[in-house]
């Protein structure tokens, strides 16, 4: 599946990523249309015919008053509703685009409703990530909810073991289980990973995220990203596990997150339901592409 078209239209790219994450950066400031098709996507982040990422992101231009919209394609073609290290790294990029070497403050429009990225003067960027959803018929899932609506801790039969999900959205969903140990031997992830991505209790498909508790305010986890399998982190996982962490009785409000690529710092305010995410965002490269 070469992608590379002889004699095609080039278009430029940025390659960054928020701790492994990584994503293709795609000025399209011009037009509310995306400039590739879904197809077009997935081939670039193949990691031997394209480019390779775990998607690739848009910049397109505001609406309703936002800065600018994010759009993202995952590596299978999929389109989810957000990214939370993905929006970081627009931050970035748009800032690049600017010649803005300054903290500054955005607001980013995306199918999950306006996120609010801020770069800091530390280099990195803090994310109004916004309230996480609980009701479990807007994560979506069929899991038994308890009398507020709620899925915590529901049974589910996956690889021939039962596992204890709490399910949260931050606009895209997740399962989150607590494990003892996230090593390979007893968490084969790509096996274990798409059979929850594409069980029928999650009609949208599933981001999952295995966790282990390693004190209140400490936090590990390994994920399997619908529409991109394993990945080094997931910002929006890591909103979503302190917030069933938090509802699980397991952490404080404020805690590190430690994902295979780095570290997030997330807090789950009680004054107003909000959720903070703060970490790095990279360049890697700049390039063009033939496009086929
Ligand atoms: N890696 C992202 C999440 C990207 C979308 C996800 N694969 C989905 O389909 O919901 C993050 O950092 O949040």
């Amino acid at each position: 599946r070469p992608m590379m078209g002889a004699g095609g239209s080039q278009l430029a790219f940025s390659k960054y990523h928020g701790i492994g994450n990584d994503f293709i950066l795609v000025d399209n400031r011009a037009s509310r249309e995306l400039l590739l098709t879904p197809a077009q996507a997935e081939r670039m982040c193949d990691r031997n015919f394209g480019i390779g990422g775990d998607g690739v992101i848009f910049a397109l231009p505001g609406e309703d008053g936002a800065d600018y919209a994010m759009r993202i394609i995952n590596s299978d073609g999929s389109e989810p509703e957000m990214c939370g290290n993905g929006i970081r790294c627009m931050a970035k990029f748009v800032a690049a685009l600017e010649g803005r070497a300054t903290s500054h403050t955005y607001t980013i429009s995306t199918r999950a409703g306006p996120i609010i990225p801020a770069l800091t003067a530390d280099g990195l960027v803090a994310v109004d990530m916004g309230r996480p959803i609980l009701d479990g018929a807007k994560v979506p899932t069929t899991l038994p909810a308890d009398a507020s609506g709620r899925v915590i801790g529901a049974p589910l039969d996956v690889a021939g073991r039962r596992w204890a999900v709490t399910c949260v959205s931050m606009g895209n969903p997740h399962a989150i289980v607590f494990v003892d140990s996230l090593d390979e031997s007893s968490l084969p992830l790509s096996t274990i990973g798409p059979l929850f991505e594409k069980h029928a209790a999650f009609p949208a498909r599933t981001n999952t995220e295995f966790v282990k508790v390693l004190s209140r305010t400490h936090l590990q986890m390994r994920v399997w990203e619908r529409g991109a399998g394993a990945t080094l982190a997931c910002g929006t996982g890591a909103c979503a596990l302190l917030v069933a962490a938090v509802l699980n009785g397991l952490a404080e409000r404020r805690a590190t997150v430690s994902l295979p690529g780095g570290d997030l710092e997330i807090e789950w305010r009680e004054s107003d339901g909000k959720i903070t995410m703060t970490g790095p965002a990279e360049l890697a490269y700049t390039g063009h592409v033939a496009l086929d």
